[in-house]
């Protein structure tokens, strides 16, 4: 087997076993306490909804109506040539077929606007709901899934909410008023009909359930088709400085073509499925043709006199057969829709019920202000249960300290600032701010002191300005402006087009990844927080850049209290106080100079800093 074969095999399975540890249950059986909770939802709407209820009753009543109108038109006036009879019939049709249309056009705009309201009810509720989880949840939860929350679930809970119901009331009323009509008219040849219709179900069940598979197996090829495209176009130097191209067009084209292999699968089944329904039609008037010339034959030689009945009934049934058997196949589309809903509904409602934060106590109380000393306890703390990654950790920080946070990755050092900013709170032992257990301060009030900048320099859509202010909205420009004035980079940043009215682009993608970290800088400025946390970037941006923002850091962290996770040698020199982590446990504390003489732990990251230049 060539290499790239081999490559293009390894990939495609890794695609394939992703996305199908990706898939979730597409349907699922119908349950009532989802269908309730999803129908408290229309409450709100009660007018709304019942009046589109009533819509709905009316609608299901009038196309029978219709379609018995016009057999009696056609079997009364046009038969026996009344002119006048026919004009009449012909304004009563247009009357009904017009209000039918009205009662159509009433019952797709109020289910549309139902489920549009829901959907907005539902969207804003995730979203509400979402800010208050618990950062353990988007630990363990992938985007992807959040996403999907709101974006295919909602969707079919919509779809379950504005069409179901209604649409299946509407069908049920064609079939019980079209049936009714039938029975009354000749029973045992609606008897002999209706026989047909479980049949009917089955068979278009049976296509239905392929053609559902097919379409997964295309969304899930395309979806592979995408994922590969946006890899090979977001890796497109890797490709080309490795000179992967052919490797790479030879998967991209296998993925194509297996998609496009699901595609011909659906043709084939549509091919056969579309003419079977159209097919399905004929069938049922063949039958009606050949049940009446059975009652005419009938009718003529055994019971004379009656051939004109059977006749009658052969046009009723004919314009009423349709109104009968089209719902099966309508309904066969709304239960797999309803199926799909109570999977989505399912899934938002666990996520609507996974607890909020709960990480303050109930007696916490609100600071108002913070001097900055920080102390960890016999702090411990587990992810998960049974698999601690802190131990007995214990120091002090008095207010004002800079503290460089070392040790080599997975020893915890971003675990100690996600329990200084109570992200989580320590499993046994505590951490005080002030002398306070974070557990007894509310999250919101020691958000106001406490300043977090992370690694990736997270921007959000907007411009500079509007960046800098996420730190606090109420800021006038002239605020933001003194922020980044006092971080000594006002010029890097006015150097932009536009300056501080510069558009960031998504994720901040027209700023170099040092104008990012100065906006971070700038946004903590602007919050002026007691204590500040940062996550040095270990990107590197040129040495000139660097001395700057190295100047800007200076200034943000003068006269408070910080904890840096340190990547950069000058910045740990600077640290008052060095915290060395191994395994979860705090192996050495001291400063620079101290640590070094020691000759332990530190000594040894600090010959690997030296030898890669950091
Ligand atoms: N969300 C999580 N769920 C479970 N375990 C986690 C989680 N986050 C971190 N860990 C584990 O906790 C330990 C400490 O991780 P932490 O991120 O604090 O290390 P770190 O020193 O900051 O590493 P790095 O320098 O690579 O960022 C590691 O063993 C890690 O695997």
């Amino acid at each position: 087997m060539s290499a790239s074969r081999l490559d293009i095999e390894t990939a495609d399975r890794a695609i394939t076993r992703r996305t199908s540890r990706e898939q979730e249950a597409k349907h699922r059986p119908l349950d009532l306490g989802l269908i309730r909770r999803l129908w408290t939802y229309t409450e709100p709407y009660a007018t709304l909804r019942n009046t589109l209820i009533v819509v709905v009753l009316t609608r299901a009543l009038t196309l029978p109506l219709v379609a018995w109108l016009l057999s009696s038109i056609l079997l009364g006036p046009v038969q026996a040539k009344d002119v006048q009879g026919i004009i009449w019939g012909a304004v009563e049709f247009a009357a009904l077929a017009a209000f039918t249309a009205v009662v159509f056009r009433y019952r797709m705009m109020l289910s549309l606007r139902l489920g549009e309201r829901v959907l907005h009810d539902l969207r804003n509720e995730i979203f509400v709901h979402l800010q208050k989880l618990p950062m353990r949840f988007y630990d363990t939860t992938k985007l992807g899934r959040i996403i999907s929350r709101m974006t295919s679930d909602a969707e079919s809970m919509r779809q379950g909410v504005q069409d179901v119901l209604f649409v299946t009331l509407v069908q049920l009323g064609h079939m019980f008023v079209a049936a009714a009509i039938m029975a009354w008219i000749d029973l045992g040849l609606f008897l002999a009909l209706a026989v047909m219709a479980p049949i009917l179900w089955f068979v278009v069940q049976f296509f239905r359930s392929r053609l559902t598979n097919v379409y997964r197996q295309i969304q899930e090829s395309f979806s592979r088709v995408t994922a590969t495209l946006a890899e090979s176009v977001s890796g497109v130097r890797v490709t080309q400085s490795f000179v992967r191209q052919d490797v790479n067009a030879e998967l991209f084209a296998q993925l194509v073509e297996d998609h496009s292999r699901h595609h011909h699968r659906e043709a084939q089944l549509r091919g056969v499925f579309l003419p079977l329904l159209e097919l399905n039609n004929q069938f049922f008037i063949a039958l009606i043709l050949a049940f009446g010339a059975l009652q005419i034959l009938r009718g003529t030689f055994l019971a004379p006199g009656s051939p004109e009945v059977a006749y009658d009934a052969v046009v009723y049934f004919f314009f009423l057969t349709p109104l009968f058997f089209g719902p099966v196949i309508a309904l066969g589309r709304q239960y797999n829709i309803a199926l799909a809903a109570m999977a989505g509904a399912e899934r938002v409602f666990n996520l609507l019920d996974t607890e909020p934060q709960q990480l303050d106590a109930p007696n916490a109380r609100d600071i108002d202000h913070l001097s900055g000393s920080v102390q960890f306890d016999d702090a411990c703390f587990e992810y998960e249960p049974g698999r601690p990654v802190l131990h007995n950790i214990n120091f002090t920080v008095e207010p004002g300290q800079m503290i460089a946070l070392v040790g080599e990755t997975g020893s915890g050092k971003s675990t100690i600032i996600k329990l200084i900013s109570k992200f989580y709170l320590p499993t046994s032992g505590q951490i005080l701010l002030d002398g306070i257990p974070t557990h007894d301060i509310t999250s919101a009030s020691l958000a106001q002191h406490l300043g977090i900048v992370l690694q990736n320099n997270f921007l959000f859509t907007g411009t500079v300005m509007d960046n800098i202010r996420v730190a606090r909205h109420d800021a006038t420009d002239e605020q933001v402006i003194d922020a980044v004035r006092r971080l000594d980079c006002l010029d890097l940043l006015e150097a932009l087009p536009l300056g501080l009215r510069a558009d960031v682009g998504e994720r901040g993608g027209n700023l170099s990844l040092g104008q990012r970290q100065l906006v971070c800088f700038a946004r903590a400025m602007l919050a002026d927080p007691a204590i500040l946390i940062l996550d040095e970037a270990t990107s590197s941006v040129d040495t000139i850049t660097e001395a700057r923002i190295q100047r800007s850091l200076a200034r943000l962290l003068a006269g408070r209290t910080s904890f840096v996770v340190a990547h950069r040698l000058s910045t740990i020199r600077h640290a008052d106080r060095v915290i060395v982590l191994r395994d979860g446990n705090l192996a050495e504390a001291g400063t620079h100079a101290q640590l070094l003489t020691r000759g332990g732990i530190y000594a040894g990251l600090y010959r690997q800093f030296v030898k890669s230049g950091i």
